[in-house]
Order: structure tokens, then C-alpha cells, then sequence
């Protein structure tokens, strides 16, 4: 086994951590830009497999990152299960809402999801024969309370307060919508490692919102089910975890949810995390994504901090959370020669 990602997630501590960033296709690209523009809007450009490829390629072939993370969006699987999805531009996105018994009995089947993200296993599949021999490909699918967040509100929203409120006030249906959201999102994992994908991640970025007892049973719980069923099916895979602003309740996550790896955001110190959370298996993270904005002596110093305090296990470089558009690709360049070039 020869990908430095593959390598790393079997926890192997290599002399160079590889590296891939989190939105490394996006709106800081020129050329992302212009391949949005050909194909319409973001959602068309999600269901068109050649021009989703493209966009997967270009970072790819502009930073030869060690990765490549499928061009998709997470919210395409409520749409699969029949909600109404826009994105507004500069409004991010839109749904139709689920907030009743009825809303969820009128959900298409899980097995129907299939109808609606078939052109993503194709671009999976086109993006398989594509990617050069040395990059890992990975797919993934957005944790199941996450998406839930964005199904409830209808939108984004900056405490999750809906999806909190209907846990409140009616918890059996809150959590047979977690339910049906574990379940599609296991087969549409699968279905994107059946077409090539060699790595998979879940990505909860609203992880932190859930405090106490909540966080296990809606969190942990949905990705460790989600996880073992993937392994079952696909002996070998490895799966990154990102429960984002876990803060010190990363410390225990790989043996909760039974991943190969815990992605880290920039909430925690390297440092901390270093003892508390790499001691139990490969890490991902965790620069602050600013320093692609800012840049300068600060960069540098934020990379090698990362690079060092990780240097002692295995780790996957990444940002704390996606590249933010108003970034600069020279920035990229430099906080690649930083981790390449020993920090
Ligand atoms: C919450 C969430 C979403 N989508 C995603 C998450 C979880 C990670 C995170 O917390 O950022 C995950 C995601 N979204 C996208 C990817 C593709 C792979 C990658 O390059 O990382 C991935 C892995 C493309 C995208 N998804 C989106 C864009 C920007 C759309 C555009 O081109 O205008 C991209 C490249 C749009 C999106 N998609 C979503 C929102 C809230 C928005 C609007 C905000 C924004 O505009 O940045 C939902």
C-alpha cells in the first residue's frame, strides 16, 4: 500500500504528513468558478458528473494534493429522500421543511435515493480512472444530525435552534428522522465505495451544539452505526469522523465511533490534541483556515505548529474547517512547501 493517506489512516507515522484541504475545489479557483459558470449553478454542477470531476481534478492538479474529496454537497441526500432544495446565491441554501409525522411518512424510501445520486456514483466512477496513482480518493455524506439541522430549519441556522426545539417537543420524531438519515446515508456511502471511492468521511459539523447526554446519542451514536455497517459491507475501509467543536469530547471519539480517523477543527490546540486524541489513532486537521486569507510570517508559523505537535503519530494535514472563497491559492502553495519542506 503505497498513498500516503491510506498509509496514515492504517496509523503509520510518516516523515511528512500528506495532505488535502477541506473545500479544496471552491470559489477561491478561478477555475472553479468558470466551470460553476459552464454548468449552470452549484446544484447542476453537483449532479453533472463530468464537470463535478473537473472541478474534483483542478486543485488536484494545481496543488497535487494527496487527496482528492469528491465534489458534491451534503445536502443532496434530503433531496434524494424528496425535499425541495435551492441554493440562493450568497443566501446558502434552501429546503422544504420537515417538522411532522407527516412531513416524514411523505420521505421517499431509502432504497429510492439511488433515482436522484446515481450521477454522483458516476462521478466517483469517472474520477476512479482519472486521479493519479498516488491520490486517494474519498467520498463522504454529512452526519446524520447535521443534515437533520438543515431539514428541520430549512436553511442554515447559527445555533441549530429548530432541530433543538423539535428534539424538545417531539423526541420519537426527531429521532426517526435521524433514523431514516442513518440508514440512507449508509447505503449511499456504500453505493459511493462501490463506484471507487477508497475512503470515506462524515462530516457533523454541527456536532458541537449537542450538549450532554445528546452528543453520544446523536452524534457518536448515528456515526458509529453509520461506520460499522460501511466496515461490514466493505471490509478494510477506513472512515474519517468530523464531529466538529467536539472540544475536549474529541477525547475518546475513534473508539466511539469505531473510526480510522478523527478530523480535528481549530477549537482544540494541537498540543492537547496531540496527547489526548492522536494517542488513539491517526488525526486530520487542523489549521485555522484565516491564515489562507491573512497569510504572511503567521501562516507559516500556524503550519509548522500543526506539522510539530503531530509529529509523533499519525496525522493527515488539513484545515480546521473548508477554505473560505476570499483565500488566496499563493497561500495554498506556501502552506504546502511549509509542510513538504519539514517544518
Ligand atoms: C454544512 C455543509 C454543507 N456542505 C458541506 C457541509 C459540511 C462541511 C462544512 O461544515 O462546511 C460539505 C461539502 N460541501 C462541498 C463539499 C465538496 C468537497 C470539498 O471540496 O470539500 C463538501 C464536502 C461543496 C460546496 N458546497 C457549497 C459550496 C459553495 C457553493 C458555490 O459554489 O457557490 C461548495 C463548493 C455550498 C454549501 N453547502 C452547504 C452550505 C451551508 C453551503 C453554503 C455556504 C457556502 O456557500 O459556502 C452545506
Amino acid at each position: 500500500m503505497s498513498k500516503l493517506i491510506l498509509r496514515a489512516l492504517a496509523g503509520e507515522t510518516l516523515p511528512v504528513p500528506p495532505i488535502w484541504m477541506m473545500r479544496q475545489a471552491g470559489r477561491y479557483l478561478p477555475e472553479y468558478r468558470a466551470t460553476r459558470e459552464r454548468a449552470g449553478d452549484f446544484l447542476s454542477l453537483c449532479y453533472n458528473p463530468e464537470l463535478a470531476a473537473e472541478v474534483t481534478l483542478q486543485p488536484i492538479r494545481r496543488f497535487g494534493f494527496d487527496a482528492a474529496i469528491l465534489f458534491a454537497d451534503i445536502l443532496l441526500v434530503p433531496q434524494a429522500l424528496g425535499l425541495d432544495l435551492a441554493f440562493e446565491a450568497g443566501e446558502g441554501p434552501r429546503l422544504s421543511t420537515i417538522t411532522t409525522e407527516a412531513d416524514l411518512q411523505r420521505l421517499r424510501p431509502v432504497d429510492a435515493i439511488h433515482d436522484t445520486l446515481s450521477p454522483v456514483y458516476e462521478t466517483v466512477r469517472i474520477l476512479s480512472r482519472a486521479l493519479p496513482s498516488e491520490t486517494t480518493l474519498i467520498g463522504f455524506a454529512g452526519a446524520p444530525w447535521t443534515v437533520a439541522t438543515y431539514m428541520i430549519a430549512g436553511r442554515g441556522t447559527p445555533d441549530q435552534g429548530p432541530a433543538h426545539a423539535l428534539k424538545a417537543a417531539n423526541r420519537p420524531l426527531f429521532e426517526a428522522i435521524l433514523d431514516r438519515l442513518t440508514l440512507a446515508t449508509i447505503d449511499y456511502l456504500s453505493a459511493q465505495v462501490e463506484a471507487g471511492a477508497e475512503v470515506v468521511k462524515i462530516f457533523d459539523s454541527w456536532a458541537g451544539s449537542l450538549k450532554g447526554d445528546d452528543f453520544r446519542a446523536y452524534a457518536l451514536e448515528p456515526a458509529r452505526r453509520i461506520t460499522e455497517a460501511l466496515k461490514a459491507r466493505h471490509p478494510g475501509l477506513p472512515v474519517i469522523a468530523f464531529p466538529r467543536g467536539a472540544g475536549e469530547r474529541f477525547e475518546g471519539t475513534h473508539a466511539a465511533i469505531g473510526a480510522d480517523c478523527i478530523a480535528l477543527d481549530d477549537g482544540v490546540a494541537p498540543d492537547w490534541a496531540a496527547s489526548h486524541v492522536q494517542r488513539d489513532g491517526c488525526v486530520q486537521g487542523n489549521l485555522a483556515s484565516h491564515h489562507l486569507v491573512t497569510g504572511g510570517e503567521p501562516l507559516i508559523e500556524a503550519t509548522r505548529r500543526v506539522v510539530r505537535a503531530f509529529a509523533g503519530g499519525p496525522h493527515i494535514f488539513n484545515l480546521g474547517h473548508g477554505i473560505t472563497p476570499d483565500a488566496s491559492a499563493d497561500n495554498v502553495h506556501r502552506m504546502i512547501d511549509t509542510v513538504r519542506k519539514g517544518a
